[in-house]
C-alpha cells in the first residue's frame, strides 16, 4: 500500500469523531483528518469525504432524548447537518460541496450515473464533495442505513483507488475490543469470508451505526471494485502520519486482483432486488447472450411490486438464483399479461416492449 499511487480516495468519518460528546460538532479530531485530506490533495490525489455525524451533532437541540424515535432522529439529522458542514468548511481553505443521498438515488441506474458525473465534475474543479445519507428524507425502504456501506457505494461510483474508514477503534479485532480484553488487532485481510464476519459485532457507542459488521460489508463491496480498503483509528493523530508514509495503521483489506466491471459491480452491490421472476427448474438459456430473450412464456410466477427499470431477481422455482437484472416491465403489466387468456394481447405487449429483462443491465449470479 502506498499513498503515492492513489489518484482518488474516499475518506469516511464516523459520528464519534465529529460530535464526540453530542454537544454539537467539535473540530478536536477533525483537524488531523482535514490536514490529511489537504495533504493528499496537495500531492495530486483527489478526495471525496463521506461524513456521518448529523444526528449526533443535532442531538443537543432536542429534549426527550432517552430513546429518540425515528422522526426525532431525522429532525436531529436535519438540524445537525448544517453544523457538520460548517465545521468541516472551517477546516478547509478550498471549497466543498454537499451531496445528500439515499439508496433510492443510488439503486436507480440513471440517478447513479448522474451522481457519478456530479462527483467527477466537482473533483475536476477542485471542490471537495462531502457526502452523507439524506436521513431526513429516507424511509425504511429507501435508506442505505449506514455510512460504511454508503461510503463503499460512493467509492465505486467515484472509481476510487482507496477507501479509508476512520472510526473509534484501531481496526478489525478478533472480537469487539470494547467488550473483550483478549481481542487482538488483525492487520491484513486477504479474503472476506464467514470467519471475518463472525468477528464483527455491532456498535457499542451511543452514536455509531452498524459497528464493525457494516464496515466489513463496505470492505467487501469496495475490494471487489479493486478499491484498497482500510479501517483506521480517527482518534489517533498518528494514524494520518502513518498513512502518508505508506504504512498501515489499522486493518488493510486487499483489493481483488481482477475487479468487477462497473456495471456488474453496481448490479451486484448497489442495486436492490425489488421483485422476482421465477422460471421453470429446467430453464437453461444463457441470459447474458444477446440473442437470449426472456419472455413471459419462460416465467411461471412474478413476485413483488416493481416498476419499469427496477432490479429483479431471475430465479428457478427450486431457489437457484440465475441473475439480477433490470426489468423492462412493471410487475403490474406482467401480472396482467399472465392473467390474460388472450395470447394475442401478451404477444402484442411483448412485441412493443421487448424482452422482460434488459441484456445490458444484468449480473449473472453464482448458481447456488
Ligand atoms: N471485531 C471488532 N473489532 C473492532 N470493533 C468492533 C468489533 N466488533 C464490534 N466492534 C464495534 O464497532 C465499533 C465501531 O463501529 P461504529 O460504532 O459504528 O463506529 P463509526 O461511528 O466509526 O461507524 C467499535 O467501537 C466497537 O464497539
Ligand atoms: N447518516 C448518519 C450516520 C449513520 C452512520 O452510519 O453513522 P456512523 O456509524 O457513525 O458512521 C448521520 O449523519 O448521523
Amino acid at each position: 500500500m502506498s499513498t503515492s499511487h492513489w489518484k482518488r480516495i474516499v475518506v469516511k468519518v464516523g459520528s464519534a469523531l465529529i460530535a464526540p460528546n453530542q454537544q454539537g460538532c467539535s473540530s478536536r479530531y477533525l483537524l488531523g483528518i482535514a490536514q490529511f485530506i489537504a495533504t493528499c490533495r496537495a500531492q495530486g490525489c483527489q478526495v471525496v469525504l463521506v461524513s456521518s455525524g448529523s444526528v449526533a451533532a443535532g442531538r443537543h437541540l432536542f429534549s426527550d432524548l432517552a430513546e429518540p424515535t425515528v422522526s426525532l432522529k431525522k429532525a436531529m439529522a436535519a438540524a445537525g447537518q448544517a453544523d457538520m458542514m460548517a465545521t468541516w468548511d472551517k477546516l478547509f481553505d478550498f471549497p466543498s460541496a454537499q451531496l445528500l443521498l439515499t439508496h433510492g438515488d443510488l439503486r436507480d441506474r440513471d440517478r447513479y450515473i448522474s451522481i457519478k458525473n456530479t462527483i467527477a465534475t466537482l473533483l475536476e474543479h477542485g471542490l471537495l464533495p462531502i457526502i452523507n445519507e439524506n436521513d431526513a428524507a429516507t424511509t425504511a425502504k429507501l435508506r442505505v442505513g449506514d455510512n460504511d456501506n454508503l461510503s463503499a457505494m460512493v467509492a465505486a461510483a467515484a472509481d476510487a483507488d482507496a477507501l479509508i474508514i476512520c472510526s473509534d477503534v484501531k481496526g478489525l479485532y478478533t472480537k469487539n475490543p470494547n467488550l473483550h480484553d483478549d481481542a487482538t488487532l488483525i492487520k491484513q485481510v486477504s479474503e472476506i469470508n464467514a470467519d471475518i464476519y463472525a468477528m464483527a459485532g455491532g456498535a457499542t457507542s451511543s452514536v455509531g451505526t452498524g459497528g464493525m459488521f457494516t464496515k466489513i460489508e463496505a470492505a467487501e463491496k469496495a475490494i471487489s471494485h479493486g478499491i484498497e480498503t482500510m479501517i483506521v483509528d480517527g482518534f489517533d493523530a498518528d494514524t494520518f502520519n502513518q498513512l502518508l508514509k505508506g504504512q498501515n495503521p489499522g486493518t488493510l483489506f486487499e483489493p481483488y486482483d481482477v475487479p468487477m466491471k462497473d456495471l456488474l459491480h453496481w448490479m451486484t452491490h448497489t442495486s436492490q432486488i425489488l421483485g422476482e421472476l421465477i422460471v421453470e427448474n429446467d430453464f437453461s438459456a444463457d441470459l447474458q447472450k444477446h440473442d437470449t430473450q426472456l419472455t413471459s412464456d419462460d416465467v411461471v410466477a412474478v413476485r413483488g411490486n416493481f416498476s419499469v427499470g427496477d432490479t429483479v431477481l431471475v430465479r428457478k422455482g427450486d431457489g437457484t438464483k440465475l441473475a439480477k437484472a433490470k426489468s423492462n416491465y412493471s410487475s403490474c403489466l406482467l401480472h396482467f399479461i399472465a392473467d390474460k387468456e388472450d395470447r394475442e394481447f401478451a404477444n402484442n405487449a411483448q412485441q412493443k416492449t421487448g424482452p422482460l429483462i434488459s441484456d445490458k443491465n444484468i449480473a449473472i449470479l453464482e448458481q447456488i
